[in-house]
């Protein structure tokens, strides 16, 4: 059955397009490994619309499925559908009414399809911004809160899910509901890192605090690796202690070999540079901490002190500091910066084969031997990010999972793959590494979950939520029973795909 012959137009504010050009165009992702097409594609000119799709297919006699897609930067798929909908959240801009700040309560309302450097813009005009981000930018606030949303400030703030005080969402039942801890907590709870299962983000209200004016951003080396990760996991403790100095951004990469073409992340230094080169010569891997200080410029004689005071605690090789001061804005939209050099390369548009990992803090160093020092041999294909998180800034009621530690890593594997005639570097080889790393850790009884998980199986997900398995499916049971929302993401049989005779 189509969408359009249950949908008349005349329900609809926004547009539903069945043109070939529009359906390939939500049919790929950044992830690039795999495409499914959908029937059609709505772009809705508000929540209204969200709701009037949805509802339609809950209340078919023949169901079909319904995908938001914020900005597509998804990996494997979970975007997609191959019978149904998927409704284009972002990048058009009827839908979205404009971001609305409050300063006296310091939070703004945004629709769930716009970018984040879309809302930074808008909240730098009160002098105000976000507390916890993402690396990157160009990504929906309603694609990084279905799954958490992390970079460096994650220690001190939390994830971005951590930093939401309220939404809008459309159920799998067609139902327009506000949520939050005070009004229909359940479900507020489920949707936060819910990866689209229950209902689809219309309208965010997000934390906001004074924004800073510029950055101290400092990178430095080690070659041991408990030396950086006793580093790290000593700047992160420091949440514990408000007034205390302490830096505002906590990341590290590892740095497995001196080609790095697509090492996008390292802007303000290459590894080709002399003082790396020759700490690099014996082969050896090294460790780069980066850490970032926000400030004032009416406080910027202040910080040269500070930052002082922070380094010296730090065991880094002494003289291996790299530093630059930048406007906060510029520091946010760093990557963007790499992936317009990497655009003009033609190197962005190809197959990211990426595997991320939440990895508990007792066994990092095993990761180092095993996967750094051992399967990944000198060739990386792309950045390796390294940084621990304090679980105590997780919300344990909402849905993503995390090891059951106090402090746990984001290793992140985010690799390009090439056709370029090395082997090391096609798609194959680098999924076959994934492969390895994954079982490495399952051989050594590691405990990681992975962040932004792709599974193929129901048995393989369950074992990913664990003990969350239960209430995750009891959720979907109550908000999505039809199971519409989402599939793409593979973890309940979309309800068309079902043989209903054996029901
Ligand atoms: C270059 C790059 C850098 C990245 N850096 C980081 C990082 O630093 N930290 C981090 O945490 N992540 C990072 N990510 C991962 C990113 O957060 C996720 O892939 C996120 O889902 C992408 O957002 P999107 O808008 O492209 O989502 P999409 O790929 O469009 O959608 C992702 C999932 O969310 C669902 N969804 C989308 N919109 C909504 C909505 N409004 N309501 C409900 N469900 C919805 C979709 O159905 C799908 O299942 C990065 C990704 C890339 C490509």
């Amino acid at each position: 059955v189509y969408p359009t012959e249950i949908l008349r137009s005349g329900d609809l504010e926004g547009h539903l397009s069945m043109d070939p050009s529009d359906v390939v165009s939500v049919s790929r992702d950044f992830g690039g490994l795999s495409s499914a097409e959908p029937m059609a594609v709505l772009y809705p000119a508000s929540s209204r619309d969200v709701a009037r799709l949805v509802r339609s297919s809950y209340e078919s006699a023949r169901v079909f499925g319904v995908s938001a897609r914020g900005h597509g930067h998804s990996i494997n798929g979970q975007a997609m559908t191959g019978n149904g909908v998927v409704i284009q959240m972002s990048g058009h801009r009827k839908a979205a009414p404009p971001p609305r700040v409050s300063e006296r309560l310091m939070y703004v309302d945004v629709w769930g399809g716009e970018l984040w450097i879309d809302v930074l813009r808008s909240t730098l005009e009160y002098g105000l911004a976000p507390k916890s981000w993402t690396d990157y930018l160009y990504l929906s606030v309603g694609g990084t809160i279905s799954n958490a949303g992390i970079s460096g400030q994650a220690f001190n703030h939390g994830p971005q899910i951590s930093n939401v005080h309220e939404l809008e969402v459309v159920t799998g039942k067609g139902e327009l509901v506000t949520c939050s801890e005070d009004q229909n907590r359940e479900l507020y709870h489920a949707v936060l890192g819910g990866l689209g299962q229950f209902g689809i983000i219309t309208r965010a209200r997000i934390a906001l605090e004074r924004a800073p004016q510029k950055v101290r951003w400092i990178r430095v080396l080690y070659s041991n690796f408990s030396a950086f990760t006793e580093d790290q996991e000593f700047l992160i403790s420091l949440h514990r202690q408000p007034e205390a100095l302490k830096f505002d951004y906590v990341e590290g990469f590892v740095i497995v070999d001196e080609g790095l073409i697509n090492n996008w992340r390292s802007s303000f230094f290459s590894p080709r540079n002399p003082v790396i080169s020759s700490l690099h010569a014996d082969g050896g891997v090294l460790y780069c901490l980066e850490i970032a200080k926000n400030y004032h410029q009416s406080n910027a004689l202040a910080i040269d002190q500070e930052v002082e005071a922070l380094l010296k605690k730090l065991k880094y090789i002494p003289g291996t500091e790299f530093t630059t001061d930048l406007p906060y804005v510029d520091f946010l939209d760093r990557v963007h910066k790499a992936e317009l050099k990497l655009r003009a390369k033609n190197l962005w548009d190809v197959p990211h084969p990426w595997l991320n990992l939440f990895v508990p803090k007792s066994r990092i160093a095993d990761l180092d031997e095993g996967v750094f020092k051992g399967i990944l041999g000198n060739k990386t294909s792309g950045p390796i990010l390294i940084y621990p998180m304090n679980k105590s800034k997780w919300d344990e009621r909402n849905s993503v999972v995390t090891p059951n530690e106090s402090v746990f890593y984001l290793v992140a594997f985010l690799r390009s793959a090439l056709d370029n005639g090395d082997e090391t570097q096609t798609l194959k080889f680098l999924e076959n590494q994934n492969q390895q790393i994954l079982r490495f850790c399952e051989d050594r009884d590691i405990q990681v979950k992975q962040y932004l998980p792709h599974y193929t199986t129901q048995q393989e997900w369950m074992r990913h939520f664990g003990d969350k398995w239960e209430l995750f499916s009891r959720r979907k049971m109550e908000f999505d029973p039809r199971n519409i929302l989402a599939n793409g993401q593979a973890i309940f049989k979309p309800y068309f795909d079902l043989d209903v005779a054996s029901l």
